[in-house]
């Protein structure tokens, strides 16, 4: 038994897309908000990993959390619009990088690590910023954009893996899981 530890519709996609059977729970524990991209995001994949997984036993959680990073500066989700328009003005004509961390758990063993992804956005006027802030896309994504979505004819370029960007590092997530003993071969 897997259980995805989100209430991220883009997570369950991506798991979905490469085969795997598996239920979702949403975590509501307190979130790590600043310090080093790569540890804020395996700090707060283990967090709801370990939330969902106190419920059950024999069973694999997978947690996960995205950032975007800029800089001295770690961006998770906007609180309002206002704090989108800051974001993206930031991100505008800015290479950045977005950081997935992963932990898997099963009983009481820990299986963690991350993937970054660096993106090179165009610049953006203020008329721009404001027409995609109306798409509504930015206010439940880290950084204030989705990758996936209208935001894509401001990416120039992306290096590194894409569904990290959209929430879930799928190759590294394999190989975590390898490690652990579980096998996301469904092909
Ligand atoms: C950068 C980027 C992020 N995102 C999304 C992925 C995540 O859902 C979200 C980052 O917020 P998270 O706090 O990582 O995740 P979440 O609150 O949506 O879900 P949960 O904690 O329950 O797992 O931003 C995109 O969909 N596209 C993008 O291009």
């Amino acid at each position: 038994m897997i259980i995805l530890a989100s209430a991220s519709p883009r997570r369950k996609e991506l798991l979905e897309q490469i085969g795997c059977t598996f239920n979702c729970e949403t975590s509501n524990a307190e979130e790590v908000k600043t310090g080093i991209p790569q540890e804020v995001v395996m700090a707060n994949a283990l967090i709801k990993a370990k939330d969902i997984a106190a419920k059950h036993k024999d069973t694999l959680v997978i947690g996960a959390d995205t950032v975007v990073a800029l800089d001295d500066a770690v961006y998770g989700k906007p609180k309002d619009t206002e704090d989108a328009f800051s974001m993206l003005k930031t991100l505008s004509g800015k290479r950045h990088f977005v950081y997935t961390g992963l932990a898997l758990v099963y009983n009481d063993k820990v299986w963690q690590d991350f993937a970054v992804t660096q993106v090179d956005m165009a610049d953006m006027s203020d008329v721009e910023i404001k027409a995609y802030i109306k798409t509504g896309e930015p206010m439940d994504k880290a950084g204030s954009y989705a990758v996936q979505g209208k935001i894509a004819i401001f990416i120039k370029a992306l290096s590194g893996s894409y569904s990290n960007v959209v929430g879930l590092p799928l190759h590294k997530l394999y190989q975590l899981a390898q490690k652990a003993g579980f096998s996301l071969l469904n092909i």
